[in-house]
């Protein structure tokens, strides 16, 4: 891979400010998904080099949480400074291990690089209360501290953004952090280190231990009592196993985990609107994004004009390697998510479904998939109840909005929905109704820094970006000041 800064490619893990290899040597090999090739041999971290990462982000919180907000904040702007300055390439490095098109990557990394802008500001604002007394001779206080130590698992759709969303706010306010990042994708989580080191961030504040045993690094990241928290994006049965491993010590989380998410049109929508919003929201990443509609629900009176307008648009998207600037849809990430799509295509197809786009793998590479649109969809189909992550859209055909909110609903999940539609009362009422933590209303795309993201029910909780993700990384201390002279 050629790169205009080569030094961005680390293979090493990064611990306790310094570039550092497994203990016996090991490395685990990292592929380009279009082509195969194998790219890079990454460090490959076991239990005794992650006990070592935690350890020095231990050693590193009291310094670095008895710096100024303002201090913090000067070295995570150049942290985000140096990001852009290294946009092309780090788009670069993430098309490559991660396959999807750059013009996504060169978007991710800007998305990514303004969690740490933003929360570099914010982190100032981590205000705590004085509250009226219930005793004339005390007052009752509050200041916000940070966590400690935290732990950060990542996952590969995107590997730049889902470790600033926590790794911004959680250093902003002055906690210190080890990340795991995904065995697919630890090559954008290296580059982010080396930049974060030439910004300044001192020894053991950022530490990434990459590893091709996700079990092992993830019991000391989650048993150990020096992590007081636990942050994870990815799916919502390896979010469960977290959660229970963590118990012991009784971590703080968040878990960011799987959705499944409606995306609704009502008979009064612009249908434009709504293709665009369909595509923009189904297909970015290749459909491998946990906001991503899995299931299109469109109205029956706009159904035939939607479908129409739709299979035109999702047949002019063109499927090919992320590399190449008209590419629109790359390849799925691993063998394992191509595997996922067919079964769900083809359980679907079994029970009624009718393909009018895609439907099948495509000739342009090993792992990529025809963008497909499926009718005819019914709630039997497991595509209605499992997160597809990859470009198929099915849709389903409904009569009444009391009707589409019990189907939206029906899921365990609830992390995102969207819905298209004119009716300002019947906006407020589908909009409070959706058991959603983030509900798209006239829009398919929703992600911006300056908005809380997060879920509900098996979705997981807490929130991240904007003001409330801060918090996730704060505790609040309550100073009760007596023996005040009246
Ligand atoms: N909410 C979201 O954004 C995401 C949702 N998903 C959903 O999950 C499905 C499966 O994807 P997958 O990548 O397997 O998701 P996982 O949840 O397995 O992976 C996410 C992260 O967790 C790590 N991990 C996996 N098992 C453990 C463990 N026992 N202890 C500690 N860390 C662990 C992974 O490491 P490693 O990479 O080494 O396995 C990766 O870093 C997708 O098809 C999609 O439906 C997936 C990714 C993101
Ligand atoms: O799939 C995810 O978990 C990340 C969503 C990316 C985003 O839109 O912020």
């Amino acid at each position: 891979m050629t790169l205009h800064s080569q030094d961005l490619l680390q293979q090493s893990a990064y611990v306790n400010g310094e570039w550092m290899p497994a203990d016996d040597g090991a490395t685990f090999a990292v592929h380009d998904p279009f082509s195969d090739e194998v790219i890079a041999a990454v460090a490959d971290l076991g239990e005794t080099e992650t006990l070592r990462a935690v350890a020095a982000a231990a050693t590193a919180f009291p310094a670095w949480s008895a710096n100024t907000a303002g201090e913090r904040s000067t070295v995570l702007r150049r942290w985000f400074e140096l990001i852009m300055e290294h946009q092309e390439d780090l788009a670069i490095i993430m098309t490559r291990e991660q396959g999807k098109p750059l013009t996504e990557s060169r978007g991710e990394v800007a998305y990514g690089a303004s969690f740490i802008e933003w929360f570099a500001e914010e982190g100032k604002r981590a205000y705590g209360d004085v509250i009226p007394s219930h005793r004339g001779d005390a007052r009752i206080i509050t200041i916000k501290q940070p966590v400690g130590v935290v732990a950060a698992i990542t996952p590969w759709n995107f590997p730049i953004a889902m470790i600033t969303r926590k790794v911004a706010p959680a250093l902003a306010v002055g906690c210190t952090v080890v990340v795991k990042p995904a065995e697919d994708t630890p090559l954008c989580a290296l580059a982010l280190a080396f930049l974060a080191d030439k910004a300044g961030l001192p020894p053991g504040v950022f530490n990434v231990v990459p590893t091709s045993r996700p079990a092992e690094v993830g019991a000391v990241l989650t048993h150990d009592q020096r992590i007081r928290k636990l942050s994870f994006t990815g799916s919502t049965a390896t979010g469960k196993k977290l959660m229970e491993q963590s118990a012991g010590t009784l971590k703080k989380l968040s878990l960011e985990l799987g959705g499944n998410a409606p995306f609704i049109v009502f008979n009064d929508a612009d249908v434009k609107g709504a293709v665009a919003g369909a595509v923009e929201s189904k297909y970015r990443n290749a459909g491998q994004t946990c906001v991503c509609a899995n299931r299109l629900y469109v109205q029956s009176g706009i159904y035939d004009e939607f479908v129409k307008e739709l299979a035109v648009a999702v047949g002019d998207l063109k499927v090919g390697p992320g590399t190449e600037s008209d590419t629109d849809i790359g390849p799925l990430i691993n063998d394992a998510a191509l595997d996922k799509v067919q079964r769900l295509v083809k359980d679907a197809v079994d029970k009624g479904a009718e393909v009018i786009v895609g439907g099948e793998p495509s000739d342009k590479g090993p792992r990529c998939y025809r963008p497909t649109l499926l009718v005819n969809a019914n709630s039997r189909m497991d595509i209605s109840q499992e997160e597809v992550f990859g470009p198929v859209a099915p849709i389903f055909r409904f009569d009444t909005e009391e009707e589409v909110i019990e189907l939206a609903n029906d899921t365990p999940y609830g992390l995102a929905a969207y819905f298209y539609g004119r009716d300002h009362a019947r906006i407020w009422r589908v909009a409070e109704a959706l058991e959603y933590g983030m509900v798209g209303i006239n829009t398919g795309m929703i992600s911006t820094t300056l908005a809380p993201f997060g879920g509900v029910k098996e979705s997981g909780f807490g929130r991240e970006g904007s003001k409330y993700g801060l918090e996730d990384y704060l505790v609040i201390k309550y100073l009760c000041w007596g023996g005040l002279e009246k």
